[in-house]
């Protein structure tokens, strides 16, 4: 059965949620942790949901919760859920095979990155309707970054002016992603790096502070505590 948003959407988007969440700390899978009373995936899912190109949405999912994640976006959006892999890769790769035939764009975001706003969503899609092959959100690092050995002594001081953080979500032209990872050998820890080993072409776009990866304990509290004062100023920055 095909499951869409809007039928008049050109985008699709890859959810991977099947993580442990080791970082942070004992518990349910990562994506299925509460934030402000709500999974982490809920969130995610909604803010994707918000974007009207947005006609097909795949989920991967811990292999054991694919029910139950099933039952908990039935009321949130029209969602496919597919069982997820060991790694993040396999994730990616089994929900991308779940795409069904129309959307020329693939999006792939984490659902660990519950609070990006649509409008991210949004612009890295328009720049894969604009042509580029492959796009990433990026932001400019705000540490020094310093390269050290395995015993955390300093080698060196890192030129960090040509560096970027990368977000997600990574968006490609479908048949470009699909390549990708019919060609890919060892895991590798985003899309992206998939298509570079391609050699085509990856566009960086202005990424956003909200869509920060919920990883460690003080990266949820941070989002709890960004819910609790959007909500209490009522802004749609983070909440649409
Ligand atoms: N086998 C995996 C591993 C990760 N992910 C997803 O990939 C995204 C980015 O991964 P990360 O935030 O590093 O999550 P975890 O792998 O769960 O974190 P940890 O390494 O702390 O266990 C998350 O939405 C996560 O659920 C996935 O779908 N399948
Ligand atoms: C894909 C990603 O979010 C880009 O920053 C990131 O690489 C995934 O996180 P991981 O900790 O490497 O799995």
């Amino acid at each position: 059965m095909t499951v869409q948003l809007n039928p008049r959407g050109d985008v699709a988007v890859l959810v991977p949620a099947a993580g442990a969440g080791v970082r942070l700390g004992p518990g349910r899978p990562k994506a299925l942790r509460l934030l402000a009373g709500e999974p982490l995936l809920v969130h995610a899912v909604r803010r994707i949901a918000f974007v009207p190109s947005v006609r097909t949405v795949v989920v991967a999912a811990p292999a054991d919760e694919v029910d139950a994640v099933r039952e908990l976006l039935a009321p949130v959006a029209p969602v496919q859920v597919v069982p997820g892999g060991a790694e993040r890769q396999a994730s990616v790769a089994a929900a991308l095979a779940a795409v069904p035939a129309g959307p020329e764009i693939v999006l792939v975001h984490d659902a660990a990155r519950a609070l990006t706003p649509p409008m991210l969503i949004d612009s890295v899609a328009a720049a894969v309707r604009a042509g580029a092959a492959a796009v990433v959100p990026v932001l400019p690092i705000a540490d020094t970054v310093k390269e050290v050995t395995g015993d955390d002594v300093v080698l060196r001081t890192v030129d960090r002016s040509r560096l970027r953080a990368v977000q997600t979500p990574q968006g490609f032209r479908r048949s470009v992603l699909a390549a990708a990872h019919a060609a890919a050998a060892d895991p590798l820890t985003d899309d992206a790096g998939l298509v570079e080993q391609l050699g085509e072409p990856v566009t960086c776009v202005p990424g956003s502070e909200h869509a920060f990866k919920i990883t460690r304990p003080f990266d949820l509290s941070l989002a709890e505590h960004l819910l609790a004062e959007a909500r209490r100023q009522q802004t749609r920055i983070v909440c649409p």
